[in-house]
């Protein structure tokens, strides 16, 4: 049974990210954990040599590192050239394995309306971004902050029209649809069942509500967990890092 998040619940135990990473599978976000965030999805920055870290710490890992993250495998790849890591996308519907094997969710005729219809309403809302992922779509409103009410009363229109095999994704400064069924504790679990990462103790790492069923995942298998950042939300995470910047250094770090 997984933990749930009390605001007067306080962490077990508060530790920083482990400087011995001997046994440990690891589970690393992306936005807010891995990438600062930026205005816009496409405005991110990959600092020179993180890729090149990134592989070096799937290599001292023996493969047991995965991008767990609610981009599409298709945009992590362009963004990290993560071709040899493996890839949960949209919070977990999405997958691919380090041998590169993608597994991607199917969408309906009642979805691809949906999307239409997104692209079109938020062309008419200035400031608001739409982001195509597939078998996902997502609502920005980071550069209109004022037209938040708009972009959930919207999404929850399109939330009915869809169905039940998509479920509302809040997120910073976006609503998404994503499919329902697979969040990223469905994913860590599923990956934990097997090579390279099945004898080994989970680290999960992220910043964002998406990442909580992370977290329960990963302390339900008495492993790690790590929130980057704080924002005062209460959090099922067992350890803190200060930001983006902090965990990269810490990739630099143990993966040297
Ligand atoms: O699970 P993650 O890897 O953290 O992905 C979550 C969402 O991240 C992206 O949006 C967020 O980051 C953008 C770039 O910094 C920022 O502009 C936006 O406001 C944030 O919500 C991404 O665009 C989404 O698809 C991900 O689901």
């Amino acid at each position: 049974m997984h933990d749930t998040i009390s605001s007067s619940q306080a962490p077990r135990a508060i530790r920083a990210l482990p400087e011995d990473i001997s046994g440990l599978a690891v589970f690393l976000d992306i936005d807010g954990t891995l990438l600062d965030i930026a205005p816009t999805p496409e405005a991110v920055i990959v600092p020179p040599g993180l890729p090149q870290a990134l592989e070096r710490l799937s290599a001292r890992l023996d493969g047991a590192l995965a991008l767990v993250t609610g981009r599409s495998v298709e945009t992590v790849d362009r963004l990290l050239e993560t071709a040899g890591i493996a890839v949960c996308g949209l919070h977990g519907a999405e997958q691919r394995d380090a041998a590169g094997r993608i597994t991607r969710p199917e969408t309906t005729e009642a979805f691809e309306r949906a999307r239409a219809l997104l692209r079109n309403r938020l062309a008419l809302l200035p400031g608001t971004l739409f982001e195509d992922k597939g078998a996902a779509i997502a609502a920005h409103y980071r550069l209109a902050p004022d037209r938040e009410g708009e972009v959930r009363a919207l999404m929850a229109e399109l939330a009915r029209e869809v169905g039940e095999s998509w479920v509302l994704q809040q997120g910073k400064q976006v609503v998404e649809l994503r499919p329902r069924g697979r969040d990223k504790g469905a994913a860590l679990t599923a990956f934990m069942a097997v090579e390279p990462f099945r004898t080994r103790r989970p680290l999960a790492i992220g910043d964002d509500v998406t990442d909580e069923a992370m977290f329960a995942a990963a302390n339900g298998l008495d492993g790690l967990s790590v929130r980057v950042g704080d924002d005062g939300r209460p959090s099922l995470a067992r350890g803190r890092a200060a930001s983006p910047a902090a965990v990269r250094a810490w990739i630099a770090r143990v993966a040297a």
